[in-house]
């Protein structure tokens, strides 16, 4: 990366998860990438990072990682290598993916330590996933105080939803005691998915209504009406919702107390339960929905059921959400699922003709890595697939923050 001028037009993007961090460095001058990469399996056995520079290349590094600073560290001598590490003067901030912004971050914050210690305070909601995002901003300050880091929330898009779809009905009191609502998350996914598939159709994201299907590990749908969100499927937490890798979605609340009360469960042992043995894999043993078609294409009476039950949950929301905004313009597939796997989507919709809603089989089925419809050319509904990019929305929020 030599020859690039050496002024601050570059913004480093880290998601931290509990056990792995993705990371990328975008030039907003293009805007193009200059390096992206993983650190996976973080204070396990086997942990390793994978880097790619700007020229396709890629460098693994096979080491232990006993926490996130190690990681970051891994990270920042990698991005060093490229000539854009923390304390490079091309980096213009660090922007961080916050899973749980609670009921009071709409928009990206310049973080201190008022907005970190919010962010703590809304771990017990967010369980599996703030407090990797505070270890990485931490750690990020730590390697170069003088950086903007800056949170980008999940939850920001969703701020939009009527009191109406965010309320649950329970005790109003309680409600408030304890901030219980529907706050949402993958927002910023939801904001970039629905505004790119107005302009695969060439019209404003005002004028637009999408059904955006976010199917990656967590997995979440939202109605997006003009450019806003009216609402979505995540809740209080993500557990709520469509069935996700390892995560219920939706349940009767009486199934936790039967748990509790009939199998002798802790909260603590429900809590792993739904979150983490659920989904597609407590159902089949599987996760990851390419092994899940590959059972099913053998037969396998488990992996069916489980992928049943997955895009029978897709199909009810969709039913949902039509209800919800009157007139739906398009419905759009983003995330690892949503992208790739074309069974999904077919049964996904599969019924939903007299609603003008279809896939052609062929587009469909055609392989590709652009957004792209995949309804027939008269259709009443666009139906589309259109990639996601939570990093390149990241650092566009992050960018616009740090220069005013
Ligand atoms: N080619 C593919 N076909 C089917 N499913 C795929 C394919 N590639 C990825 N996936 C699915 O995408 C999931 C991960 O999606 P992703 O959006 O990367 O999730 P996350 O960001 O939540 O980790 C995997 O669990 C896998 O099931
Ligand atoms: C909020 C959420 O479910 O995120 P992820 O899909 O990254 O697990
Ligand atoms: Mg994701």
């Amino acid at each position: 990366m030599t020859g690039l001028p050496a002024r601050a037009s570059c913004v480093l993007v880290l998601n931290s998860g509990s056990s792995s961090v993705k990371y990328q460095v975008l030039d907003m001058d293009g805007p193009s990438r200059a390096a992206a990469g993983l650190v996976e399996r973080i204070g396990e056995r086997g942990a390793r990072l994978v880097h790619r520079t700007a020229d396709g290349g890629e460098r693994v590094r096979e080491t232990s990682v006993p926490g996130h600073e190690e990681a970051l560290r891994l990270i920042a001598e990698e991005l060093d290598t490229d000539g854009v590490g923390p304390a490079s003067p091309r980096l213009a901030a660090v922007g961080h993916r916050v899973v749980h912004g609670g009921p009071v971050f709409s928009e990206p914050r310049l973080i201190d330590d008022e907005v970190l210690a919010e962010i703590e305070r809304l771990v017990p909601v967010a369980p599996l996933h703030n407090p990797g995002n505070l270890a990485g901003i931490r750690t990020a300050r730590s390697l170069n105080p003088d950086l903007p880091q800056v949170a980008v929330f999940d939850t920001a898009f969703h701020t939009t939803m009527p009191e109406h779809a965010a309320r649950y009905a329970i005790d109003m009191r309680t409600a408030d005691e304890h901030r219980i609502r529907r706050y949402g998350f993958h927002g910023t996914s939801h904001a970039f998915v629905s505004r790119r598939t107005a302009g695969l159709l060439g019209r404003d994201p005002s004028e637009v209504n999408v059904i955006v299907l976010h199917l990656g590990n967590g997995a979440s749908a939202s109605a997006v009406a003009g450019g806003r969100c009216v609402d979505t499927s995540m809740g209080l937490t993500p557990l709520e919702g469509l069935v996700m890798g390892t995560r219920s979605g939706d349940i009767d609340p009486a199934v936790v107390f039967h748990l509790s009360r009939v199998a002798g469960m802790s909260v603590g042992e429900i809590d792993t339960l739904l979150n983490q043995r659920s989904g597609l894999l407590g159902m089949c043993g599987d996760n990851d929905m390419r092994e899940i078609r590959r059972r099913v294409e053998e037969g396998d009476w488990a992996a069916r059921l489980a992928f049943d039950v997955y895009v029978y949950r897709i199909k009810k929301y969709i039913g949902a959400y039509l209800a919800v905004l009157g007139r739906v313009d398009a419905v759009a597939f983003t995330a690892g699922v949503g992208e790739n796997n074309p069974a999904v989507r077919e049964a996904a919709v599969a019924g939903l003709e007299g609603l003008g809603i279809t896939v052609d089989p062929e587009l469909n089925a055609a392989p590709g890595d652009s957004a792209r419809l995949i309804s027939p050319q008269d259709a009443a509904t666009a139906v589309a697939v259109v990639p996601t990019d939570e990093e390149l929305e990241i650092a566009t929020q992050a960018f616009a923050l740090v220069n005013g």
